[in-house]
């Protein structure tokens, strides 16, 4: 209900949405809303699901499962899921523009805005020769559309090139030019898949002011993926966050910004750059919650990623090498996440009661800061837990490694970024000029024979 008593529907309602690519789930049991008239942004690392999620929205992909639910302004409720894409845009006014630019390079920008309106334009001829010839209420229709691109080529600060062909603009003006044919159809939600791709400082100042305006001027409700944080961070209303497709955070953008959920799993970054980060945003609230326990408010805590809403199936990515990784056995059973984390403790207490594979008093400890993922920080916490050794990590079992990611709090990062593996490298690298050198004499006394 707002200030005025009125009934105030979000215009896009997400419930329970996944989606499977075979074995693969893109996103599972994904559930946000975004406002009438506000601008949400749906963020998050490559590969989250960002974009499956707009291609459920606008009818290029059918759900696996799960509900989205349009509200226009007249109160009118769409199942997007249930109907044909050409529909989404025509009956449920939901525009989108896609992370390559698709514009008709060799047409004007005048042309463009006006192909946008093209079936507004068929429907005013009845469909029949005598309507284009101008006959009932084509020609008024025709006026307006041009009137209405025109409208927004100004909006786009385009209008001085208005006969120039697409093709010739810089690529901000591209990116502006389809928001603005975007508008010409008239929709009550916009979904701009990353619109400052590829922007430097200025356009993306440009986009940032014609999307401001798009939102004041006229009501449009706007979801926006986006990787450019400066672009989110100014201009949403509301941020969700989505990592290997479930929903870790869902708030305003200080509350996002300062997530140690966000700034730990979406950013994926080294520990230096997350100390880095909570420098910048200067919140020692948030260094706390990142040494302490996870936030079970905020999900039910299955992991140490600490997913917010409940998922039923098992999250799976394929990495960058094509390999399937598993995310998270996900369960809300507070139960049996209580079992898993009492036995990953319990490992993890063996592994620092173990006695290193290698006497770490003789050698000096290697440079765990080598394996990547791991960074001073978290190099501390194993050196605390007898962890010393490149040859311990290249010898750990998937025991070994589920209790690390407890203990670090990486729920399947060790997997992912496969820290055995790159251990194993750095063992064998370290070993292969010792192996030359005690070669190298034989070879000089063959040569001498
Ligand atoms: N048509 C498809 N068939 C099979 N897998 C797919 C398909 N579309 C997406 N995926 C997979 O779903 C997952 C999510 O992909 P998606 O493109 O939605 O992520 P994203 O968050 O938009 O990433 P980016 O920021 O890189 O665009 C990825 O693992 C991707 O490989």
């Amino acid at each position: 209900m707002n200030a005025a008593g009125e009934m105030t529907y979000p215009i896009l309602q997400v419930e329970h949405l996944s989606m499977k690519f075979g074995g693969l789930v893109a996103i599972g049991d994904l559930s946000f809303e975004a406002r009438r008239g506000e601008i949400t942004a749906l963020i998050g690392p490559n590969g989250a699901g960002k974009t499956t999620v707009f291609n459920c929205i606008t009818g290029f992909y059918k759900p696996t499962e799960g509900m989205i639910t349009l509200t226009r302004q007249d109160g009118s409720a769409y199942l997007l899921e249930r109907l044909p894409g050409h529909e989404i845009a025509a009956r449920a006014k939901v525009a989108r523009t896609f992370q390559n630019i698709r514009l008709f390079s060799g047409m004007t920008l005048l042309e463009n805005l006006l192909v946008a309106q093209h079936n507004k334009l068929m429907k005013a001829s009845g469909y029949t020769v005598m309507g284009l010839l101008g006959i009932g209420g084509y020609r008024q229709a025709s006026a307006e559309s041009i009137d209405l691109a025109k409208h927004w080529l100004e909006k786009a600060d385009l209008v001085n090139r208005a006969d120039d062909p697409a093709g010739d603009l810089p690529y901000g003006a591209q990116r502006r030019l389809e928001i603005a044919r975007a508008m010409c159809t008239g929709p009550e939600l916009l979904c701009l898949d990353e619109p400052a791709a590829g922007l430097n400082p200025r356009e993306s100042q440009a986009l940032n002011d014609l999307l401001n305006d798009i939102k004041q001027d006229t009501g449009t409700s706007i979801l926006l993926i986006e990787h450019d944080m400066s672009v989110v961070m100014q201009i949403s209303d509301h941020v969700v966050v989505l990592e290997y497709g479930r929903k870790i955070s869902d708030g305003d953008p200080t509350f996002v910004k300062t997530d140690p959920r966000v700034i730990a799993a979406y950013l994926g970054v080294e520990d230096e750059e997350v100390t880095e980060v909570l420098a910048e945003v200067g919140d020692d609230h948030v260094i706390e919650q990142l040494d302490a326990e996870p936030d079970r408010a905020h999900g039910p805590g299955d992991s140490s990623s600490m997913m917010a809403g409940s998922i039923s199936d098992t999250i799976a990515h394929s990495d960058e090498y094509g390999e399937r990784i598993t995310v998270s056995p996900g369960a809300s059973r507070a139960r049996q996440v209580e079992e898993r984390e009492a036995r990953a403790k319990a490992r993890a207490a063996e592994m620092a009661a173990a006695p290193a594979s290698v006497p770490v008093a003789e050698t000096a400890p290697d440079k765990l800061t080598l394996i990547k993922g791991i960074g001073p920080v978290n190099a501390r916490k194993l050196n605390e837990h007898g962890v010393y050794r490149f040859e311990q990590i290249a010898s750990w079992k998937a025991a070994d490694i589920r209790a690390a990611e407890a203990y670090l709090e990486f729920d399947g990062r060790i997997a992912r970024e496969d820290w055995v593996g790159q251990a194993k490298r750095l063992v064998k690298a370290a070993a292969k000029p010792a192996k030359e050198t005690a070669a190298e004499p034989a070879r000089k006394r063959g040569s001498k024979k």
